[in-house]
């Protein structure tokens, strides 16, 4: 089976490095200026392998296996204007958000727009940059249909990327767009400097916001506290890699942060404190990280968003 790559941001692309270690990696990017070079301006300090080639045509991506590694809040017009050419395929989602236009994930997005092809999704605890360098990463295969989770996972899984596989899709897409979320509440807490201990119950109470909204949503309550869940929610609370740790960070030392940075969790915590609102469960780090990233919470009003709700049972 054949593979190729929608996206040639930073993830698009350590994942197309790695999959050129075992064979011919098509990836599609819409600016593609930097190809010659054989380095992405997006992963600095990586040489493109011989066996990758990158293209802007659509009409190129012949594979078999498409993963789509487009942001979360660009899938959808994405697959709007091109997603019938990608029908009767393997499409897989490695977009980590929720849609705000639909509320509904990037893998409904896609079984939306190709209602013919095997959806899956890959998701976990894994930075473009340790992939693309060869460190060693496990990350989850998410598909419905066992016998395609188990094709995709022998098709995706690299020396150095371990790929393990569920048929929960809606517990492994969900654990990596709410992590992202609870990411950004850690990072401005530490930007703030209310220190580790402050940092540790957001994760944890952050946890268990993610374990309330994804069973709402079907998930189920196994599926959260393996690498897509748990595993990554650790990765990107606690280091500085994270752009959503870091847009954090900045939020809380109220600084400015770089713009046109892919932030996937403020998008994000806007969708999931509507549909918070909708299905009546409570979100409190959730709805304060949407409050923050639209400015109507200031930071100086953070702790008392938090800490003065009523006392209740952990
Ligand atoms: N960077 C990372 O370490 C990881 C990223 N992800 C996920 O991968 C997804 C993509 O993130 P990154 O590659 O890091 O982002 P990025 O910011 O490095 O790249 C985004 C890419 O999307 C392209 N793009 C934006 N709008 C577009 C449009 N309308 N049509 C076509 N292309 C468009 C940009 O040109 C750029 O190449 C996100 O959902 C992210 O959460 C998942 C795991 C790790
Ligand atoms: O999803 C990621 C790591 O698993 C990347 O995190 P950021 O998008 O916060 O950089």
């Amino acid at each position: 089976m054949s593979v190729a790559i929608i996206g040639a941001g930073a993830f698009g692309t350590a994942l197309a490095v790695s999959l050129a270690s075992k064979g011919p990696v098509t990836l599609w990017g819409r600016d593609t200026g930097w190809a010659a070079a054989r380095e992405n301006p997006r992963l600095p300090g990586v040489a493109l392998p011989p066996a990758l080639h990158v293209t802007g045509r659509l009409d190129q991506i012949a594979a078999e296996t498409v993963l789509l590694a487009l942001p979360a809040q660009v899938l959808g017009g994405f697959l709007a204007e091109h997603g019938a050419r990608f029908d009767r395929r393997n499409l897989v989602s490695c977009a980590k958000g929720i849609d705000l236009a639909t509320l509904t994930g990037p893998s409904a997005l896609i079984a939306a727009a190709c209602p013919h092809a095997t959806v899956a999704v890959l998701t976990g605890p894994s930075f473009a940059a340790d992939i693309a360098r060869g460190l060693p990463t496990a990350l989850t295969l998410a598909c419905a249909d066992a016998g395609a989770a188990e094709a995709l996972q022998r098709q995706l899984s690299t020396a150095t990327l371990r790929l393990y596989r569920t048929t929960d899709m809606a517990g492994a897409e969900l654990g990596g767009a709410l992590k992202n979320i609870i990411a950004i509440a850690a990072g401005a807490a530490i930007g703030a400097g209310y220190g580790d201990s402050a940092r540790a119950s957001i994760v944890t109470r952050g946890f268990a916001e993610m374990l309330r909204l994804a069973t709402a949503l079907g998930a189920r309550p196994e599926t959260l506290p393996g690498l897509s869940g748990l595993g990554d929610l650790v990765l990107t609370c606690t280091s500085e890699q994270s752009r959503n740790f870091r847009y954090g960070l900045a939020l809380g030392a109220g600084r400015d942060f770089a713009a046109g940075t892919t932030v996937e969790g403020a998008a994000t915590a806007r969708a999931v404190t509507r549909l918070a609102e909708r299905l009546g469960i409570e979100m409190p780090i959730s709805n304060l990280v949407a409050g923050l990233a639209q400015g109507s919470i200031a930071m100086e009003h953070a702790l008392d968003f938090l800490l003065n709700r009523p006392l209740k049972e952990e």
